[in-house]
């Protein structure tokens, strides 16, 4: 097992830049995602990895091993790399175990080891019992394990994964999210996971790179991008939550209650302001007399009010005019009046 480094990496297609200088150190073993919008350039930088893509300028280095520069390209099946996509991919005419064990029979692997190897992956993926099944037989995400467990015969380093349940319902997502998790477990391969989805990258990756726009905003756990997102533009693409304009204050800093209520107090759009988050969980409903620290409770107009099944999303309005997220468990009528309190806030760059 090895480090994965992808150092001040670029790709232009026809001088067109889409991938700008990304640097990421991937430590072996661990659960990567590559997250974003639409056309960030997330397959393509999966595609420099897997070698299907020459990179145009900086290196890819797997351990001492250099897979890529704008001098060298290791091709694809010199690579080791496992991979699985959004296709799955599988040969129509062959049954689940040999399309499992096609890469073991490219590389003349022995019957014997062959078939140890695709029993071993099919028991991590469960179909033991689906062995002998041709993929039409089998549903949208028994398909998509098949294919995991073909990425994984060839017992790979590192496991590349580009969109791989885009094309499955929302309860087939959660189960195969489970298969990832315990996939990943079982066999602490490196894992590169390219999506677009927040929640999933949010509940399967130890580290996560948000791109936007051919570069890397923000690197880190899914606990630190939630809770310090780097400016505005990444606030509102993780999680859930409200970005407000305030009196002006340093970027990269917790708040707490009392100076957020001054900073609400302080805005003029007149004056420099500053954009802060605030969670909708960190927002209470409270008396209008709830004096705390002595800041007063803000008060607020409901225009929203939404059933989630657990709870309401609340949509208030601030005396400024500003909009704010709230959870409440009761539904609350529209255009009433309340105040809430703010327990904390963070405030964030804005946008380059
Ligand atoms: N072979 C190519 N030739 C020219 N332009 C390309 C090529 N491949 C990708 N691009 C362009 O590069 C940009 C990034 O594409 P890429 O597929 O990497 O984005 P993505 O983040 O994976 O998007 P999606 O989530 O929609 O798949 C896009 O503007 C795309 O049109």
């Amino acid at each position: 097992m090895a480090r994965l480094i992808l150092d001040n990496l670029h790709k232009s297609f026809h001088g067109d830049p889409v991938v700008k200088g990304l640097s990421l150190t991937i430590e072996p073993g661990e659960f990567v995602a590559l997250l974003g919008p639409s056309g960030c350039g997330k397959s393509t930088i999966l595609r420099m990895l897997a070698g299907f893509e020459p990179v145009s300028d900086g290196q890819i280095i797997h351990g001492t091993d250099c897979l890529s520069s704008a001098k060298r390209h290791v091709p694809t099946e010199d690579r080791n790399f496992g991979m699985v996509f959004q296709s799955y991919a599988l040969w129509p005419h062959m049954s689940v175990k040999d399309n499992v064990g096609y890469p073991l029979k490219v590389q003349k692997i022995p019957a014997a080891e062959r078939n140890r190897r695709i029993q071993e992956a099919l028991e991590i993926v469960q179909l033991e019992d689906y062995a002998d099944r041709l993929p039409a037989q089998l549903s949208g995400g028994q398909r998509q394990r098949v294919a995991l467990a073909r990425s994984l015969v060839t017992e790979p380093d590192v496991v590349l994964f580009d969109e791989p349940l885009a094309n499955l319902d929302r309860h087939l997502r959660a189960t195969m999210e489970e298969t990832f998790r315990a996939f990943h477990k079982r066999t602490g391969a490196t894992i590169v996971y390219v999506t677009h989805d927040q929640s999933e990258a949010m509940s399967l990756a130890d580290h996560i790179a948000v791109l936007n726009k051919g570069q890397l905003v923000q690197w880190g756990t899914p606990q630190e991008l939630y809770a310090t997102p780097k400016n505005t533009w990444l606030a509102n693409f993780i999680g859930r939550g409200s970005v407000l304009n305030v009196e002006a204050i340093a970027p990269q800093q917790y708040i707490n209650s009392a100076d957020l209520h001054r900073l609400i107090d302080g805005y003029s759009p007149q004056k420099i302001t500053s954009n802060v988050l605030v969670r909708p969980q960190d927002i209470a409903f409270v008396e209008a007399s709830a004096d705390v620290a002595s800041s007063k409770p803000l008060a607020v107009t409901v225009r929203h009010c939404i059933f989630r099944g657990e709870r309401y999303d609340i949509e208030l309005i601030l005396n400024n005019g500003q909009t704010l997220l709230a959870y409440s468990d009761v539904p609350m009528t529209l255009e009433s009046l309340h105040h809430v309190r703010l327990g904390q806030a963070w405030s964030l760059e804005s946008e380059s």
